[in-house]
């Protein structure tokens, strides 16, 4: 038996689908357009790429899209100030500034910063205390695209053990509250969990999110568990040969060694085009989401999680 690969790219276009429609519906009812902006501060290229992919699909569901390109030099005042402005836009529903920022910025600073309406990465104080309260509020894109991956997989997850691995304010941790409130029951592991190994094999799901490459060894899956992988990391592979400047060519890779893997789970996401693709659909959702809120609203049918 081999693993089920749980095609995250086919089920996030077709989520994409279904937010384009809406947003089309939208227009020809007269309500106006969502606006997602996208700040990016400096010049990391993979923040690059996943900025352009982000803009690039936004554009395609027929949402507009803002992007807003600062040197890595800019001032904390001037970043805030420009929220600000993004805050009180009104063709600006979405506001996502893109991480990591460069040190001399306060990270938390510029995310409290943003409207807790307009918060469509849910980073948010606000938004993170509604999630951890049971309180509607916009869900992390990252974790809310991996808990429609698991149910579609798995249906209702009502009593199922879920250890999560990893515990970021950005995956891991917002996971594990969405988990909860789905009525598993949550192990969490981090870098000082002694045997990450004893905490995975009792799992029936298993969110691998530490950045760290072959983390999540075959032999630390229970028979039959559902394995989302959400790291994405860049390793050496050497067997594509040299890149121009003689280095090896590199491939994205998960945290979990998942040749091996798919020996033992029941399903597994891939990377890439696995968690990713569902991300980016997600921040469409969370911008469709912000922009019925605020014209105040019921979001469709439809799109419901
Ligand atoms: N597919 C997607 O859409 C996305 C993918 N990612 C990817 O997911 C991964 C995690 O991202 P992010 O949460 O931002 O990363 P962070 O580096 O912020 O967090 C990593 C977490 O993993 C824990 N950890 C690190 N090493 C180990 C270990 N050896 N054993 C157990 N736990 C460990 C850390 O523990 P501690 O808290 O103790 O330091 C921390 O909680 C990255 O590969 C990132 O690229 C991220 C966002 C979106
Ligand atoms: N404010 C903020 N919000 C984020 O949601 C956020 C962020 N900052 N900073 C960085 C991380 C990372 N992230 C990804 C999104 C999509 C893919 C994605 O689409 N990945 C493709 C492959 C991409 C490739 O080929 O490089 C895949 O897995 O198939 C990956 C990673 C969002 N993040």
């Amino acid at each position: 038996m081999t693993a089920r690969i749980i095609d995250g790219r086919e089920r996030a276009h077709r989520l994409r689908a279904k937010i384009k429609d809406t947003v089309s519906s939208f227009k020809q009812d007269g309500l106006g357009t969502p606006g997602l902006a996208v700040v990016l501060v400096g010049s990391d290229p993979a923040s690059e790429v996943y900025v352009r992919s982000k803009l690039r699909a936004t554009e395609e569901a027929g949402i507009q899209s803002f992007s807003h390109h600062f040197e890595d030099t800019v001032t904390q005042a001037d970043l805030l100030a420009f929220v600000e402005r993004l805050n009180t836009d009104p063709a600006v529903h979405g506001i996502l500034v893109q991480l990591p920022l460069p040190a001399h910025i306060d990270k938390l600073a510029v995310i409290n910063a943003i409207a807790p309406d307009k918060d469509v990465d849910g980073f948010h104080l606000e938004n993170v205390g509604r999630l951890a309260t049971g309180q509607p509020s916009f869900i992390p894109c990252t974790p809310l695209g991996c808990l429609m991956l698991l149910r579609e997989e798995l249906g209702d997850l009502r009593g199922r053990v879920a250890t999560i691995v990893g515990c970021s304010n950005i995956v891991g941790h917002p996971m594990a509250e969405l988990l909860l409130k789905n009525e598993c029951t949550v192990l969490i592991a981090h870098e000082y969990t002694r045997d990450t190994g004893a905490l995975v094999r009792q799992a029936d799901i298993v969110v691998a999110a530490a950045g760290v490459p072959g983390l999540i060894k075959a032999d630390w899956l229970k028979p039959g568990a559902c394995v989302i992988d959400v790291g994405i990391n860049r390793v050496a592979a050497p067997e594509k040969g040299l890149a121009d400047d003689g280095a090896p060519k590199t491939k994205l890779v998960g945290d979990v060694d998942f040749a091996a893997a798919l020996a033992v789970a029941d399903a597994i996401t891939p990377v890439p085009g696995g968690v990713g693709p569902m991300t980016i659909a997600c921040l469409l959702l969370n911008t469709v989401d912000a922009f019925c809120t605020q014209a105040g609203r019921a979001k469709p049918a439809c799109l419901a999680a």
